[in-house]
């Protein structure tokens, strides 16, 4: 092999999504030198086909439920109709806008780093791109992310069966679509179609939704979602190719026949390694095939391979991409000798109306927990969303909050809150002794968090008043 057939340098990174891209910089920032591997270098799934067109779909579908619920504030907006074609072009419009802004900044990194290509293992630590090109590298960081599962059954469909890859493709909204898959793509599009006018069903053999851990929760989340859509949780569902579209059947909890227009498969989303040839790797597989690997440093075994985002198929969301990306990265750059990093608490938004949140851990961990509830609270009530509840869960005996699951409005920034509140490993007495302005949404906590205090053996604070103001 000649020596221009030989690419050589510090640390490899396969894959330019969120987390290769954090995995390059965080390495090239460390002073080593760089190779970032991508076959397309077309941005990021968050981008193109991930996070941003699926909350601008969700924009459109918050935007006409405004005007349908305006009515009950007694504002009248006469008849409202949905232009469908002039919602996909803007969700591809600003999506597009995202695209081209993270393909900019993939453009500032420089050429001699950026490889087109693919890459795979030859032998542990030996990697080869598909134009024959060698890569000698002191370490590898994988970040070949995730795609959408397509079981048989849907992919024998054609391009009736849509995934996260199509969907925002559409050039006008379905008149029925079938969701299968209750997950985070699957309650977002379902909810976000259905508020736009489409007749919705939604499929799941799982009977949670959402990965919720609490029934009560659960139970509000359903009451949310089936008020849009047609839900069927608990079943089998079957697709056949119909003459114009697809026909569902489905049996388990609900047994029936439906036809629709499309199907969204969102049934997960499983790691990419085929082309890898990780089997020559020399790494220890789990059994889903992943390599084993330490989340504090994103090390696989003691080996000189790191990897970071959805590949490592332990929390798939950006942040954690990103945050895998860094760790990973600068890791690679200090090989041998990698620093562990504590990590974020596990935290995930489905951005539904409300939005659903689970945090950390549950009760099934050993937890105390306190409930709450928002169908009469007071600022949800003033809001016309007075629905949806929470459960936070607390280590007895000191009251230190671990997690919490909710449905509710502001979903999104009470989820912070706790979030954060949990990271800092806050008691409920602590959080408590925090400012409530009045009157908000998050005057809603203060109910779960007396009922975590009364749960354990640590007082409410003193100084701090019991009581409630008019619609706390
Ligand atoms: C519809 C949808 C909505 C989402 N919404 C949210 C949200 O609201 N909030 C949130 O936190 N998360 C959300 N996510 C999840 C989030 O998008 C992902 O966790 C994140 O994008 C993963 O980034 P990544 O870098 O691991 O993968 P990617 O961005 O997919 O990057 C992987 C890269 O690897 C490359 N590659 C693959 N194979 C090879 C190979 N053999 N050689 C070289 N390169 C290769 C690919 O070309 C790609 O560029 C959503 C996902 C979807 C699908
Ligand atoms: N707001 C967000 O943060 C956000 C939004 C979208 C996607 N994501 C990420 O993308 C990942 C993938 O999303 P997803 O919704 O595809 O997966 P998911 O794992 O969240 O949910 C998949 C659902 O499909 C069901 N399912 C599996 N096989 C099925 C079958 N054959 N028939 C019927 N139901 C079936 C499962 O029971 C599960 O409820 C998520 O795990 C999440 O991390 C995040």
């Amino acid at each position: 092999m000649s020596e221009q057939d030989r690419l050589r340098c510090d640390v490899v990174v396969i894959g330019a999504g969120t987390a290769g891209l954090a995995a390059e910089r965080a390495a090239r920032a460390n002073g080593v030198s760089t190779l970032l591997i991508d076959p397309d270098f077309s941005g990021t799934t968050c981008a193109n086909v991930g996070c941003m067109p699926s909350k601008l779909l969700i924009a459109a579908a918050k935007a006409r439920h405004a005007v349908d619920r305006a009515s009950q504030f007694g504002i009248d907006v006469g008849e409202v109709s949905v232009d469908g074609a002039t919602v996909m072009k803007r969700v591809r419009k600003e999506r597009d806008r995202f695209a081209a802004s993270t393909q900019k900044s993939i453009e500032k990194i420089p050429d001699a780093i950026r490889i087109r290509g693919r890459a795979r293992f030859t032998a542990p630590g030996k990697l080869q791109l598909d134009d024959g090109r060698s890569i000698e590298a002191r370490t590898i960081v994988i970040a070949t992310g995730s795609r959408p599962a397509l079981p048989d059954a849907f992919a024998a469909l054609g391009d009736r069966a849509l995934t996260n890859e199509t969907v925002f493709e559409l050039k006008a909204l379905p008149t029925r679509l079938a969701v299968i898959g209750s997950g985070a793509i699957g309650l977002e599009m379902a909810q976000a179609f259905a508020r736009l006018g489409v007749k919705v069903a939604l499929f799941d053999k799982s009977e949670t939704m959402a990965k919720l851990r609490c029934p009560r929760v659960h139970e509000a989340l359903k009451a949310i979602i089936a008020r849009d859509i047609d839900l069927h949780l608990g079943v089998d569902a079957t697709p056949e190719p119909a003459k114009d579209g697809v026909t569902m059947r489905w049996s388990g909890k609900s047994k029936g026949k439906a036809v629709f227009d499309h199907v969204l498969v969102a049934v997960g989303r499983p790691p990419v390694f085929d082309g890898l040839a990780i089997d020559k790797a020399g790494l220890d597989l789990d059994d889903k095939g992943v390599p084993c690997h330490d989340r504090a440093t994103m090390r696989c075994g003691d080996s000189n391979v790191f990897l970071a985002g959805d590949v490592a198929a332990d929390l798939p969301l950006l942040h954690e991409a990103s945050h895998d990306g860094a760790i990973a990265g600068r890791n690679a750059a200090a090989y041998p000798a990698p620093v562990p990093t504590d990590r974020y608490v596990p935290f995930s938004i489905t951005f539904t109306d409300p939005q659903v949140v689970t945090i950390g851990k549950a009760e099934e961990d050993g937890a105390v927990s306190g409930t709450a509830d928002f169908t009469d609270q007071g600022r949800a009530r003033v809001e016309a969303r007075n629905e949806g509840a929470l459960t936070l869960y607390a280590a007895a005996p000191d009251g230190v909050l671990i997690g919490a699951d909710l449905v509710a409005p502001a979903g999104e920034h009470l989820g912070h809150l706790l979030a954060w509140a949990i990271q800092q490993k806050m008691t409920a007495t602590q959080v408590l002794e925090m400012p409530f302005y009045h009157p908000t949404i998050e005057e809603g906590l203060k109910q779960a968090l007396r009922t975590v205090c009364a749960a354990t053996p640590i007082n409410i604070p003193e100084n701090q008043d019991a009581g409630s103001p008019a619609g706390a």
